[in-house]
């Protein structure tokens, strides 16, 4: 599919920077005053969601121009070849298709001879019955007690998605039961996670697409001697350990019966797993039908970036505008800002998507890029960021184009909490996009030496993406919307947007280094000066804690 002619050679990439040359001649004041229609022509709808760009550093020309780059990259050829399975992560020659995660049980998608989306919806069926079962108290532990504690362990994919979709929808959540997670290998994760649970009582869903990470088989492990601990046997695993992987025989030999393993596919990506089983604990806590409520959302927004023009399709447009400002600005970052405190772990759960996506260097035919490739993405939820973080938006030296989030209504509705919030959404995006100039500022009496630090230049790009209410079905159109947003990215830079090799060799390397530091006698040392010397000196603050530590 990717033609050979280099992107900064394609007609469109080279009249976007003329144009460019002269974007930087106007600012958002002038093209604001210039034309009346601008907030209510840039922007778009679709699923409920409604996406304002009018504040975006473009013009007519500039959308019209990036849309041409789209085309002149075969965005749409490269879309139709996912939804079609074909084998677009051509590092690991794999079909990339979480979309037939959330595609309805009476459609089917045929890969490799095989209808996917059957089964996908056996597994949902099989998660279903288990979910109800535990939220029931069907479900028995092994001394008899009903789950009170579900402790999901995976990291990346298999703990971002479900800890930012329970923390997101835990206004729909069921109370009796208490969910934790657990990812990092620093043990005091699960230390604390386990602190104050009953064996007895508490269910361990081990998460892991290859069910091979050293993080979450050392958390298993650790949490499977707890258990078997706690409760005296070894067959307690069978009624408290489940596990969600593509991988049965590693789950078998972990000892977790694969009667209670849920199953998904290599071709789900562990950043593009929450909606398959990985997404256990999600179901858990929500309930099946709101499960597929998020699923159902997910899918709107499938639908949308697989059939509206290019012109008005929400993550294409974002897609885009990333683009805009990383290639042709040198923007470094780009911040998402939820206004709803529900999505305070959704930035985070973005850094995975969009970073490992499209922190790639080289294009698809293996060359290296000679342009910007995936931005920073970061964020925290509003106001607090405002609080923070927000001075280097408005007065900083760098430009940083940001993703404000907002809801019409307020789950948990409190006095004029929600119409404060929300007027913060738009100040913030009105004081980034306008600022206060030095008239303004003198106009009010500042003392002329103080002005120059009371100046807000304006001029900084911000989207406003509003939906209704948060709700499962939204937050699975949220999801969608930055994932589709970060597909177009990548095809528009050429890239595999869905391995993740730059992540190997630091995990071979640990296993490299840690006999060094786990051996009893000093290890004779063969890597660079720098790692013998921070091994020799860690030995040395593990000796000494050990000597005060003695009897
Ligand atoms: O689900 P697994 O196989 O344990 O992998 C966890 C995570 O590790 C990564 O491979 C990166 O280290 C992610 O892509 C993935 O989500």
């Amino acid at each position: 599919m990717p033609t050979t002619t280099p992107l900064r050679e394609r007609p469109a990439w080279q009249e976007l920077q003329r144009h460019h040359a002269e974007i930087v001649q106007t600012d958002l004041r002038t093209l604001f005053a210039d034309d009346p229609g601008r907030g209510e022509r840039l922007r778009a709808r679709a699923a409920g969601l409604y996406l304002d760009y009018s504040k975006h550093l473009v013009t007519d020309e500039t959308m019209r121009l990036l849309l041409r780059l789209a085309g002149e990259c075969h965005l749409e050829e490269h879309r139709d070849a996912m939804f079609r399975g074909e084998r677009i992560n051509v590092s690991e020659d794999r079909p990339v298709l979480h979309v037939a995660l959330r595609m309805p049980r009476d459609t089917s998608l045929t890969v490799d001879g095989v209808d996917v989306v059957r089964q996908v919806h056996e597994v949902l069926d099989r998660m279903a019955e288990f979910a109800r079962s535990v939220r029931s108290g069907e479900w028995l532990g092994h001394t008899g007690k009903p789950v009170r504690n579900v402790v999901n362990i995976g990291i990346g994919g298999s703990d971002l998605g479900p800890v930012m979709a329970y923390e997101a929808l835990r206004h729909y959540s069921w109370r009796d039961i208490a969910f934790r997670f657990v990812s990092n290998v620093d043990s005091t994760d699960l230390v604390e996670a386990l602190g104050d649970l009953s064996a007895e009582e508490t269910l361990f869903i081990v998460s892991s697409k290859t069910f091979g990470t050293l993080e979450t088989l050392t958390n298993a492990r650790s949490a499977r001697d707890w258990l078997v601990g706690g409760l005296g046997s070894e067959d307690a695993v069978a009624r408290h350990f489940v596990a969600v992987s593509t991988n049965a025989e590693r789950v078998a030999e972990f000892g977790i019966d694969t009667a209670n393993m849920f199953g998904f596919w290599d071709w789900v990506g562990g950043r593009y797993s929450m909606d398959s089983a990985i997404g256990l604990s999600t179901m858990i806590a929500i309930g099946p039908e709101q499960f597929h409520q998020m699923l159902a959302g997910f899918h709107d927004i499938d639908e949308h970036f697989r059939t509206a023009p290019l012109t008005e399709n929400l993550p294409v447009l974002m897609g885009l505008l990333a683009i805009w400002y990383a290639d042709f600005f040198g923007a470094q970052t780009v911040g998402v800002l939820p206004y709803e405190q529900y999505l305070h772990r959704f930035p985070a759960y973005l850094q995975q998507l969009t970073m490992e996506s499209n922190g790639k260097r080289v294009t698809l035919g293996g060359d290296r890029v000679d342009y910007d490739t995936g931005p920073v993405y970061w964020g925290e939820p509003g106001t607090n960021g405002q609080h923070s973080f927000y001075q280097l938006l408005h007065q900083g030296t760098r430009l940083i184009p940001v993703d404000f989030i907002g809801f019409g209504r307020a789950l948990n509705p409190l006095g004029d909490h929600h119409d404060l919030l929300t007027a913060n959404v738009f100040a913030q995006a009105q004081a980034l996009a306008f600022g206060r100039t030095e008239e303004d500022v003198r106009a009010e009496g500042t003392p002329p030496e103080v002005v120059p630090h009371r100046v807000m230049p304006g001029n900084r790009p911000s989207s406003v993406l509003l939906a209704e209410q948060l709700s499962p079905r939204v937050l699975g159109r949220l999801v969608a919307l930055y994932e589709h947003n970060v597909f177009t990215q990548g095809a528009v830079w050429g890239i595999d947007s869905f391995d993740q090799w730059g992540v190997e060799l630091g995990k071979v390397l640990a296993t490299r280094i840690a006999p060094a530091l786990t051996a009893a006698d000093e290890p004779s040392l063969e890597h660079d000066s720098s790692t013998n010397a921070l091994i020799h000196h860690y030995r040395t603050l593990k000796d000494s804690g050990q000597q005060r530590e003695g009897p």
